[in-house]
């Protein structure tokens, strides 16, 4: 088996690292661009060095970064490395056998996936949150503890739902969209922009 790289080294990482302890991986440790986490310890894993290491060798990573346009940074930058992106689920899911699931995903624990949903790559379905029939995940994005999905939603690349958010059956959540914490939204949401509240409306826009 491959040795097990987490990029990042925040609360996040150390949800993945969980899994990936329950899953039985062969963890090397960490590794993050902050050179003063460098040969520091967390939960008994060394930080090895800057993501960069990774040019040398062959191995398993994934990426436990919450901020989505850092993490879709870095899945960039290994895309001309010779590593595997593997997926961390946690085993307490329930993912149904009809998803169709990328890789350098983390499912926690507590989320479910319904059937014939499609989840792309680099995606985070965080603690608790629940993806309904046939809906769609692009890359990069992140769904929040608690979040709520009705069937048939689209949540397109890089997009953040917030915690407890809800999302009406059918909508379309464009690019790069954040969803504030505990939002109903019940409309298709424009690309690059902020929206909050019940029902969602718009907060700002993302330049
Ligand atoms: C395991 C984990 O921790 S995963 C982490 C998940 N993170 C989250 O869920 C955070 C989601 N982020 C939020 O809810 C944020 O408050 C955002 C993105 C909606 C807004 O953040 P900012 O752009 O910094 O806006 P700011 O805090 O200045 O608030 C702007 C306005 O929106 C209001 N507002 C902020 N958040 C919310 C919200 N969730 N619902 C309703 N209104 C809100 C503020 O009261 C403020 O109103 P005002 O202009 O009338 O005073």
């Amino acid at each position: 088996m491959k040795k097990t790289y987490i990029i990042g080294t925040s609360g996040h990482s150390r949800v993945v690292l969980d899994i990936l302890e329950k899953r039985g991986q062969d963890i090397a440790g960490f590794l993050d661009e902050d050179e003063a986490t460098h040969d520091t310890m967390i939960n008994n894993y060394p930080v090895i060095g800057y993501v960069s290491k990774l040019k040398e060798l062959e191995a398993s990573v994934i990426i436990a970064i919450s901020h989505n346009p850092t993490r879709r940074k870095i899945f960039n930058q290994l895309s001309s490395y010779n590593v595997q992106l593997i997926n961390a689920i946690h085993p307490d899911t329930t993912i149904n056998s009809h998803v169709d699931l990328g890789t350098g995903n983390l499912i926690a624990a507590g989320a479910v996936i319904n059937s014939n949903s499609v989840i792309g790559d680099n995606v985070i379905i965080n603690t608790g949150a629940t993806v309904d029939y046939e809906s769609r995940i692009e890359d990069h994005v992140h769904i929040s503890p608690g979040v709520n999905l009705g069937g048939n939603v689209t949540v397109k690349e890089g997009a953040h739902i917030g915690i407890g958010a809800s999302v009406l059956p059918g909508v379309t959540i464009g690019e790069n969209v954040t969803v504030g914490a505990g939002a109903v939204v019940i409309n298709n949401l424009e690309a690059n922009a902020v929206y909050a509240g019940v029902p969602a409306e718009k907060v700002r826009d993302i330049n």
